[in-house]
């Protein structure tokens, strides 16, 4: 299984992430660790007295070109900064949920067209890194209420941000706190799942170990520095420093390796397959129904474009047997004319 993920990615592909967590978790930090560069600049923090205002979720979808060892892939990034900050978060949840459903919605009206667009781009979102702070009690409400809401929609891959705040048994331990919460609460995340009867023992393998190692510790780097012929990603504090591509300080570089390459077809069409297959089911019997409430004859989009048709075809089809008969009509009435000339002739 995982030789044939790395030959699709091989061809060159797009993958679309969105990332979700309080304000000043390092949310933007990862991205430019994952992707190697500045996709988001280092913002200046406002003061505490700046904060207490309610900040609006801005969703930015940026696109960025990767070269992972020569397989081009073409990175979108939805960055939702903000989240969690507000007294009354519905309003985040909403816009979130919101930009997920449109992208659903636009490859729904294209499967629906005639015509395709060729310049159709499916922004759909593959998977949602949920970035949860690092307090090393449990879940809080919001981070439940939030995933729950999520989860039917988006291949949610929850991450404990900042994981270098949290000594190791700490980290053990919140790790251990947040997988009780996730089953306690039934909240739907992206399982890495493998089939145990066809999937090889090195799959099954692999993916038992990144299931084990949910939710991911994720640390953020802030500079590089050269050892030798060693780049080290890091963040340097008075006592030493923490390597984020190092396994035995975070998990970011089993997370990375996942998410772009050995799960990325995963991720894809688990969203194809399952998570839009099933918003696709709910609306079109939405549509259904509203037709009926209505009075009409339609049954979901598909169906009122199938009659469409039909209706148009039928409608062709007469104009085209109106014009045939009002031409023998009119053969007709000439060849009354010419027998009454000659009627009158011999008379
Ligand atoms: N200790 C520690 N600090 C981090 C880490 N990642 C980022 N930071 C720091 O946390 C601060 C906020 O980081 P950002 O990446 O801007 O956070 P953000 O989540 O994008 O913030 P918003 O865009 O406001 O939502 C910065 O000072 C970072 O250097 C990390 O893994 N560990």
């Amino acid at each position: 299984m995982a030789a044939i993920r790395a030959k699709k990615v091989k061809k060159g592909l797009n993958f679309s992430i969105m990332i979700v967590g309080a304000s000043g978790l390092g949310k933007s930090t990862f991205v430019n660790t994952l992707c190697d560069g500045v996709v988001f600049p280092k913002k200046d923090y406002p003061s505490s007295d700046k904060l207490t205002f309610e900040k609006t979720v801005v969703i930015t979808p940026v696109n960025v070109e990767l070269d992972l060892d020569g397989v081009k892939l073409s990175l979108s990034v939805v960055d939702t900064p903000g989240f969690g900050d507000n007294i009354n978060n519905e309003a985040c949840f909403n816009q979130i949920i919101a930009y997920i459903d449109k992208q659903f919605d636009d490859v729904l009206g294209e499967e629906s067209r005639i015509k395709r667009n060729p310049k159709f781009i499916d922004n759909r979102v593959h998977a949602c890194l949920y970035f949860i702070p690092p307090t090393g009690h449990a879940l809080r409400e919001l981070d439940i209420e939030f995933m729950r809401k999520l989860g039917p929609k988006v291949n949610i891959i929850p991450v404990i941000a900042k994981a270098d705040t949290l000594s190791p048994q700490e980290l053990i331990d919140f790790k251990k706190r947040v997988v009780e919460d996730l089953s306690y609460y039934k909240i739907p995340t992206y399982s890495f799942p493998y089939d145990e009867e066809e999937d090889d023992e090195e799959t099954i393998e692999e993916n038992q170990h990144l299931r084990s190692l949910i939710p991911f510790s994720i640390i953020g780097a802030d500079e590089t520095i050269t050892e030798g012929n060693r780049r080290i990603r890091c963040r340097q504090y008075q006592w030493g420093r923490v390597e984020v591509d190092n396994p035995l300080h975070c998990d970011f570089d089993t997370l990375r390796h996942a998410l772009l390459i050995s799960h990325l077809n995963d991720l894809k069409e688990i969203t194809n397959d399952v998570l839009y297959e099933n918003y696709r089911t709910e609306k079109l019997s939405h549509i259904k129904d509203d037709d009926l409430d209505d009075g009409a004859s339609g049954h979901g989009m598909d169906e009122v474009m199938l009659q469409k048709g039909l209706l148009r075809r039928e409608e062709e089809r007469l104009r085209q047997e109106l014009a045939l008969r009002q031409q023998q009509l009119k053969n007709l009435e000439a060849r009354l004319s010419a027998s009454q000339t000659n009627i009158a002739g011999q008379d």
